[in-house]
Formats: C-alpha cells, sequence, structure tokens
C-alpha cells in the first residue's frame, strides 16, 4: 500500500494537528522555564513559537540548509507547518528549537541539551528505583520467562513501565494490550551473531533496553550488538550518546542485579562487544525506505534489528494512513535484514493488525486507541 496518503497535520481536531499546535508551544515554554538562557536564545525561542504555529517553514540560515536540502527543504520551505508532511515539520521543529537555544553553536550554549533536565529527572526518579530493585527477583524465574519479561520490560518502557512488567511476568492483562504480539517469531531469530538496536528514548525507556542487551549478550543469544541513537536531541526524549552514558553509569551506581548489569555493559562497551552508532540520519524528516546506501549496509550487516517506539515505526514502515491490516513484511519489504517492532501506539499510523482486532478496537474506543499508549505490538519480519 505505498499511496496510502501521508499523515498531514491540517486537520484540526486530528493527532498531528495537536501535535503542532498544542504540544510544541508547551513544549517550547518548558524548556524556556528549564533554563536562564540569555536574551537572544528566549528571543529565537519567542519567534519559534510563533512561526511554527501562525507562520511558514523558513531555512534554518546556517550550513545545515544543506543537508535539509537534500531531506526535501525545497518543498517545504514557505509551506505553513500544518501543510507539511506531519514526520517533516515535526522533525523540522526540533531542529528550529536547537537552533534557537544555541545548541549547534557557536557560543557558550553550544552542545548543552535543552531537554537534559527532563531526561535526567527520569533517571533519577524513584520509579527508576523501584524498576532496578525488581531486577534482583528476576533470576528466581527460569531463563527463558527471563528474557521475556526484559523484552516486554523493553517494550513496555517505550511507556516507562518496566517495573509493571519485571513485576508480572506474563500477566494476561499486560499481554491483552498488545495489539500484534510476533513475540514467537522474534525469539525464533536469536541466537544470532550481531542484534542492531534503534533506540528510542533516553532514560526509562534506555534502561531497560539496556537490560535485555546485556540479558543478550551476557547469555549468548547475540555474539555482539549495536546501538542507534541519536546524532543530536531530537522529539525530546531520544536517546543520544551522551545519554548512552548517564544511562550506564545510573546502572553500574545502582544496586544488585542493575549494578552487575551496568558493569557488564560498560565492559562489552569497551571490549566493542556493545557499539554505539549515531548516524546523521537517525535525525532525518524521512522515512527509513530513503536511508542512504551505507547506513543500509549497516543494517544489512545485523541479524536482526529492533526498531524501537513509535518515532521509529512511523519511519520504519511510513509515517502513512495504511489500512491497518496492511501486512508489515509489506511495508518494510525495502528493509535489508531481519526486523522487529516493538512499540506501544502514540500515533495515527498502525499496520499489521488482523480485521477482528482492529474492528474490536474501534468499537471499544473510537479512533483512541491509535494514539492513547495504551496498546503495543511486536511485529517481525523474518
Ligand atoms: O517516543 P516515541 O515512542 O518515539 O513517541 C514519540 C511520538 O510522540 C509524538 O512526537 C507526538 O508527540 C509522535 O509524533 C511520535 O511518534
Amino acid at each position: 500500500m505505498p499511496d496510502a496518503p501521508v499523515i498531514v497535520a491540517d486537520v484540526p481536531g486530528s493527532f498531528a494537528h495537536g501535535v503542532l499546535a498544542a504540544r510544541h508551544p508547551a513544549l517550547i515554554r518548558a524548556v524556556r522555564e528549564a533554563f536562564p538562557y540569555g536574551p537572544a536564545q528566549l528571543r529565537a525561542l519567542d519567534a519559534l513559537l510563533t512561526a511554527a504555529t501562525e507562520g511558514v517553514i523558513a531555512p534554518l540560515g546556517t550550513e545545515d540548509d544543506e543537508r535539509w536540502a537534500a531531506w526535501g527543504a525545497r518543498d517545504q520551505v514557505g509551506r505553513s507547518w500544518f501543510e507539511a508532511p506531519f514526520l517533516w515539520s515535526e522533525s523540522y521543529f526540533y531542529r528550529v528549537l536547537l537552533e534557537a537555544v544555541g545548541y549547534f553553536g557557536p557560543g557558550a550554549w553550544q552542545g548543552v541539551d535543552p531537554f537534559r533536565p527532563f531526561k535526567l529527572a527520569e533517571l533519577d526518579s524513584p520509579e527508576t528505583d523501584e524498576e532496578l530493585a525488581a531486577l534482583d527477583r528476576l533470576p528466581e524465574q527460569p531463563l527463558d520467562e527471563q528474557a521475556r519479561a526484559l523484552l516486554h520490560g523493553s517494550l513496555w518502557g517505550n511507556r516507562a513501565d518496566l517495573g509493571f512488567r519485571l513485576s508480572a511476568t506474563g500477566s494476561p492483562t499486560a499481554a491483552g494490550r498488545l495489539v500484534a504480539d510476533d513475540g514467537e517469531a522474534f525469539w525464533s531469530l536469536l541466537p544470532a551473531d550481531t542484534l542492531c538496536l534503534v533506540a528510542d528514548n533516553a532514560g526509562r525507556e534506555l534502561i531497560p533496553d539496556l537490560l535485555l542487551t546485556d540479558h543478550l549478550l551476557h547469555h549468548g543469544r547475540v555474539r555482539r550488538a549495536v546501538l542507534q541513537v541519536k546524532t543530536h536531541p531530537y522529539y525530546i526524549s531520544d536517546a543520544t550518546t551522551a545519554d548512552v552514558v548517564d544511562a550506564v553509569r545510573r546502572l553500574v551506581g545502582a544496586q544488585g542485579a542493575a549494578a552487575g548489569a551496568g558493569e557488564r555493559l560498560w565492559t562489552a562497551m569497551t571490549e566493542g562487544r556493545l557499539q554505539i552508532r549515531a548516524h546523521p540520519f537517525s535525525c532525518a524528516p524521512l522515512p527509513y525506505a530513503e536511508m542512504p546506501d551505507e547506513l543500509r549496509a549497516e543494517f544489512a550487516a545485523a541479524d536482526l534489528t529492533i526498531f524501537k517506539g513509535d518515532l521509529n515505526y512511523r519511519r520504519l514502515v511510513g509515517d502513512r494512513l495504511y489500512p491497518p491490516t496492511t501486512p508489515f513484511a509489506e511495508v518494510t519489504a525495502y528493509f535489508p535484514g531481519p526486523v522487529a517492532a516493538l512499540r506501544t501506539l502514540k500515533s495515527d499510523v498502525i499496520v499489521g493488525l488482523d480485521a477482528s482486532m482492529e474492528a474490536a478496537l474501534d468499537a471499544a474506543e473510537g479512533r483512541r486507541w491509535r494514539t492513547s499508549g495504551a496498546h503495543a505490538l511486536i511485529q517481525v519480519r523474518a
């Protein structure tokens, strides 16, 4: 279904419209309050607030315009943010926000992540303490159950719900919230040599992603792992290399089993069995079907690639209004190797549902099930 309509944010009342009209202004205000920025940054943030809600897409006025031109900016400049493809305008919003706060410099604010206070608050939260403490109970379970719990911890970590999964392995309630579950197909792809995990959020999502990776490495289910992160702060909490370091240090500094996992991850990084990669395309406003050849080759070299989270799902399958029963294998046929998506549903895109599941969700919730984050999926194309 490659001709399914691309999602655009021009319909008031739609999810996409709400993101641009309400969430982005709220985010600008939160960033404004999180730092004692100087007048130049504050003016630029105010200008973005007006432009992103009432104005049109404009060039950055920096060297990066060239990169964005290659990513389609010529078609979008001069258009209302609401008329560009949702994925494009949402992604560009984050790039302009980074420009406004001086992230790319030159100057004193260069490299200062405007989302760092939010990320650190999550990493230091009592919820994270509880989730890490729950790890001490994991060895009481058979190894297969441990692996399943960690997979579901990583999945629900996309909604910051690791504690629930770790303390209630295989709970029928939680399993009932999976709208598609290719878990068996996932495990059938292991053991394998190389796992690639395309990370999503830092903090309470990255921690369970790292715990799953540690488990797979430690128990020989994979020989090496590559963690793909963002080159710069993006979509508020998306993980960068600095966030991986914070998360591993958080684990190392914890008690009990969490500290053991942290130390193994640290060693795996120093030995090259766990590598961090940050490709510029990680922050592109485009679907992965349009990835450059060298990134395609990296994915082709993996035996299994896991895409975490909602934004990565949108980019993996394409940010389009597909009929929900469109096969996952069909829209990921371009991908150069076995691929899995672990995602809680937080935007309109969905593929791979049974017709009966779609009907039941529509009957119970209208369209809300697509965006509420209450449902999740595991989808695999071997
Ligand atoms: O962190 P995740 O799971 O990628 O979710 C991010 C999602 O949030 C939104 O940015 C909306 O705020 C979606 O457009 C996006 O897909």
